[in-house]
């Protein structure tokens, strides 16, 4: 089984993927973390972001096995990372490499921009999860001041605004929901009612499956 979750910045589809993926006892791919890799090592090597040559070559040394969550999720790489996911070569290298992740035998969750669009088209379940751009903001506010940080909401929201821009206007695998994807707006839920509401829509997809 293959659950596709795609959504916006802080939508909560990691933690949905999670979730889902510890209840179904799936593998669990944040293809966000991908595109981050890329942009840290550019940020690292002080190679500009539109640099393609080196930002290809940076994509081909991603290993999955090797994404440094912790050091990947800081918010300052979040844009930096959708600058190098406007790179058509960029995401055919990583699009390659999440398909290859899909294939795993017991079934698997991922969760980005392109999930149930591009990389995983014949996904059983997909899943776009929304919330305001408002609640957005303030849910990654608490995230960062809960790992120590500070930040001011209204720079936090423009930069959420600003990435969600570039994401759903670029040329390639622009973010938007499947034409067959389930969408969760998560705006009024917490995350046990966001889970609650995915699972049921899992399950009904899975009745539906095996009646078939
Ligand atoms: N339904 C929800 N209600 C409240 N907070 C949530 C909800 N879903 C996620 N969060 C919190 O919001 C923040 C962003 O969620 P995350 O799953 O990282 O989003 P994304 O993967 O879409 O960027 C996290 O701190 C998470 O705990
Ligand atoms: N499948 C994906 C996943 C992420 N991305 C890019 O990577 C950036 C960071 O993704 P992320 O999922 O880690 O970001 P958050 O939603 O967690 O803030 C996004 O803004 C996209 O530009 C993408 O293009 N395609």
């Amino acid at each position: 089984m293959i659950i596709a979750i795609d959504g916006p910045a802080a939508s909560g589809k990691g933690t949905l993927a999670r979730r889902i993926a510890d209840y179904y006892h799936l593998a669990l791919l944040d293809t966000g973390l991908t595109y981050r890799a890329v942009a840290y090592e550019m940020l690292q090597r002080g190679w500009p972001l539109d640099d393609e040559a080196h930002a290809i070559a940076a994509a081909r040394q991603v290993d999955l096995g090797a994404l440094d969550r912790e050091t990947l999720s800081a918010h300052e790489i979040a844009d930096a990372a959708s600058k190098v996911a406007v790179i058509p070569e960029v995401r055919r290298i990583l699009v390659e490499k999440q398909r290859a992740f899909a294939r795993n035998p017991a079934g698997a969750v991922l969760d980005g921009r392109d999930i149930g669009t591009v990389v995983c088209p014949d996904a059983d379940v997909k899943l776009y999860v929304t919330a305001s751009a408002e609640v957005r903001a303030g849910r990654r506010l608490r995230d960062i001041e809960s790992r120590g940080g500070r930040a001011d909401f209204a720079e936090i929201l423009a930069d959420i605004v600003h990435r969600d821009e570039r994401d759903m206007g670029r040329a390639d695998s622009p973010l938007k929901p499947a034409a067959d994807a389930h969408l969760l707006d998560t705006s009024e839920m917490g995350i046990e009612a966001a889970f609650l509401a995915a699972k049921a829509i899992v399950d009904d997809a899975l009745a539906k499956r095996d009646k078939a």
